[in-house]
């Protein structure tokens, strides 16, 4: 028996006039609903989080940052093959100090995680064993999809952790490895395959457990999300 995964993407209109605007048009089409998808991004501080994020949702390196305290919230509405979707970014704050209090928020109904480390510094790899560990330690589901990512490419003569070495470790971990810089605007594409990717998962995870539903109650159902067949996006990964 197949069962629902909790939390695969709540739902809040798409209008920011909401209710109002049902009370307005009667019509149910107007009421169109977005998917929000939490996608946590964890690690070591000063690996470049908020950079990653910054770059992802704003398009932007910010000239200037500050240790991240407690969690900062950004937020990309994409559209993957005709749905449009909110990707909420969690820029959680890797210094224990500001961190201790909401760690429990973090994991909290989260769809993807995002593992970060400094490619310049080998502790910030050594310590993603740590980072994974309190992860498991919230009881995340094994089907949430987690990615690793080496950020501070750009930074060439300084490398510490090589390519190999971390592809080993994501495959001991069943995760994706993507290499970037949030800083150089040339890897800007890279960042954003990150979080379309795992967009895409989640979407695609959501739009199986539909078909497997139907198929266990043995009846056929409009598919809440189908297929298009010009989809503007398709999964990088
Ligand atoms: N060269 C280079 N520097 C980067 C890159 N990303 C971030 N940085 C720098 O690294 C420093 C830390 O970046 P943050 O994004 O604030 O790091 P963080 O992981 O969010 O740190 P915490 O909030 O303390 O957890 C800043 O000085 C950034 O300018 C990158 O891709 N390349």
């Amino acid at each position: 028996m197949a069962q629902p995964i909790l939390g695969h993407g709540s739902l809040q209109p798409a209008s920011s006039a909401g209710l109002a605007s049902l009370e307005l048009d009667s019509s149910l089409d107007q009421y169109v609903q977005i998917r929000i998808f939490k996608i946590i991004v964890i690690g070591d501080s000063n690996v470049g989080k908020t950079c990653l994020t910054f770059r992802f949702c704003g398009g932007t390196f910010p000239d200037k940052t500050e240790a991240t305290i407690g969690v900062d919230f950004r937020e990309k509405t994409v559209e993957i093959e005709g749905e449009k979707i909110k990707v909420q970014v969690w820029d959680t704050a890797g210094q224990e100090r500001f961190r201790k209090s909401m760690v429990e928020h973090y994991y909290r109904n989260v769809h993807a995680v995002v593992f970060v480390y400094d490619v310049t510094k080998m502790t910030s790899f050594t310590n993603l064993k740590m980072w994974i560990q309190e992860c498991n330690g919230h009881a995340v589901p094994p089907l949430v999809p987690k990615v690793l990512v080496g950020n501070k490419c750009d930074l060439r003569e300084q490398i510490q952790v090589p390519s190999n070495l971390a592809l080993k470790f994501a495959d001991a971990h069943n995760m994706l490895l993507f290499e970037t810089s949030a800083k150089d605007p040339k890897e800007s594409q890279n960042v954003e395959s990150i979080f379309m990717c795992l967009a895409c998962r989640l979407k695609a995870q959501k739009s199986l457990l539909y078909r497997d539903a139907e198929r266990q109650q043995g009846k056929v159902q409009k598919l809440e999300f189908p297929q298009e067949a010009n989809s503007k996006t398709s999964c990088p990964c």
